[in-house]
C-alpha cells in the first residue's frame, strides 16, 4: 500500500475527449459514459475536451467579456444585478458569499455578469437581461448570446451523456436540460490579482458547493480553481486546459442520484501579480417546478431513498438566500 503522500500526489481531476461521443460512434460513447460515471462517482470533476464549442465563439466571448469588466465602475453599476429584479447583471466584488467552511469569511473577490434566458419579468429568476449600450462594448451582446447558444446545446449533450452514465435512456434528462422555462445562467468572472505585498492568499471565490445539476466551467490560462479531495483534506488545482470545459457535479444531481454522484466542495485562489484571470461558469438547473427525487436505479435493493422529492424552486431560492444574505429576493428599486 501506498504512504498517504502518495496517494495525495496522484489525485488528478481526469480529462475525458468527447469527440467520438459527439460523432455518434457507439464504441466511443460508451468508454466516455464509461469514464464519465468514474469521474463523477468519485472526484465530481472532470475536464471535457473534443466538445462542439467553436474555439473562435471561446475567444470572442473572453474577449469580450475582458472589455466589459474595464469599464469604469459607475457605468457596470447601472447594470447592478439587485436592479434587476431577476439576478441579471453586474455583481461588484464582494456581491455574494459563497464560502461554507468559513462564517467569518470575507466577501469573494471576483466580478460578474450574469445573462440567462430572456423571459418576461414574472417568477423568480425570470425577466429581462440587462445589456450595456452597443456603443460602450461593440459586440458584446452578440458575443456573449453566440457563447450562451453553444455552451447550452454542450450541456444538453452532456446530460445525454450523463443518463448514459447512469443507464438511463439518453433522452432522460432532455426535459430538465432543454426545457423553455429553464433557469440557465451564463454568468462571467473577472478575477483582480492580488498585490504581490498582499498578505497572504486571497480568496477569489470561497470554498462551495455549486447549486445545481452540472456547471460546464470555462477558465483562461492563469489558473487558481482548485477542488477538494475531501477524505484526505487537501486542495488540488484544476490545471488550465486551454478551451476545456471544467465540468462539475451540483447539489442537485447529487441528490438526484441518491449520493451517488459527488458535488465537490471547490474555490478559486486570486491570481497573484499582475495577471487579470477570467472565466465562465454556465449552469443548467432545470425548470421551476421540475421535482427531483432520487432515480430508481441509485437507490440500492432493499434501502429507502436517502432523500424526500425537492422542488428545483424551493431548492434554489434557499441557496440564493444562503449566499446573497437573507434577502435573497430583496428587490431594489432605484
Ligand atoms: O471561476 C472559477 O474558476 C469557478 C467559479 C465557480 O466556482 C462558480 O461560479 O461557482
Ligand atoms: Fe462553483
Amino acid at each position: 500500500m501506498g504512504s498517504i503522500e502518495d496517494l495525495i500526489a496522484n489525485i488528478t481531476i481526469p480529462v475525458i475527449d468527447i469527440s467520438g461521443y459527439l460523432a455518434d460512434d457507439p464504441k466511443a460513447t460508451a468508454a466516455c459514459a464509461s469514464e464519465l460515471r468514474s469521474a463523477c462517482e468519485n472526484q465530481g470533476f472532470l475536464q471535457v475536451v473534443g466538445h462542439s464549442v467553436q474555439a473562435a465563439t471561446q475567444k470572442n466571448f473572453l474577449d469580450a467579456i475582458a472589455t466589459f469588466f474595464t469599464l469604469p465602475l459607475e457605468e457596470k453599476e447601472r447594470l447592478r444585478q439587485s436592479k434587476s429584479k431577476c439576478y441579471r447583471g453586474y455583481e461588484r466584488i464582494g456581491g455574494q458569499k459563497l464560502d461554507e467552511l468559513d462564517d467569518e469569511a470575507t466577501t469573494d473577490q471576483k466580478e460578474g455578469f450574469s445573462v440567462r434566458p430572456e423571459r418576461p419579468l414574472g417568477r423568480f429568476l425570470a425577466g429581462p437581461n440587462q445589456w450595456p449600450e452597443e456603443s460602450a462594448v461593440p459586440g458584446f451582446k452578440e458575443a456573449y448570446m453566440d457563447y450562451f447558444r453553444e455552451v447550452h446545446s454542450l450541456s444538453t449533450a452532456m446530460f445525454q451523456l450523463i443518463a448514459l452514465s447512469l443507464d438511463l435512456d439518453r433522452h432522460f434528462f432532455d426535459h430538465f436540460a432543454s426545457d423553455s422555462n429553464g433557469i440557465c445562467l451564463c454568468r462571467s468572472h473577472h478575477y483582480p490579482p492580488t498585490p504581490p505585498d498582499a498578505a497572504g492568499r486571497t480568496r477569489g471565490v470561497g470554498a462551495h458547493t455549486d447549486f445545481g445539476a452540472m456547471t460546464l466551467l470555462l477558465q483562461d490560462t492563469v489558473g487558481g480553481l482548485e477542488v477538494l479531495h475531501k477524505p484526505t483534506g487537501t486542495w488540488h488545482g484544476v490545471p488550465p486546459i486551454e478551451g476545456a470545459y471544467v465540468c462539475n457535479i451540483g447539489d442537485l444531481m447529487q441528490r438526484w442520484t441518491n449520493d451517488r454522484y459527488r458535488s465537490t466542495m471547490h474555490r478559486v485562489i486570486s491570481p497573484l501579480g499582475h495577471t487579470d484571470r477570467y472565466s465562465c461558469a454556465f449552469f443548467n438547473d432545470g425548470a421551476l417546478d421540475m421535482m427531483i427525487e432520487p432515480l430508481p436505479g441509485c437507490v440500492p435493493k432493499g434501502e429507502n431513498p436517502k432523500y424526500e422529492p425537492l422542488r428545483v424552486e424551493d431548492h434554489i431560492l434557499k441557496r440564493y438566500q444562503q449566499s446573497y444574505g437573507a434577502g435573497g429576493t430583496r428587490i431594489e428599486t432605484a
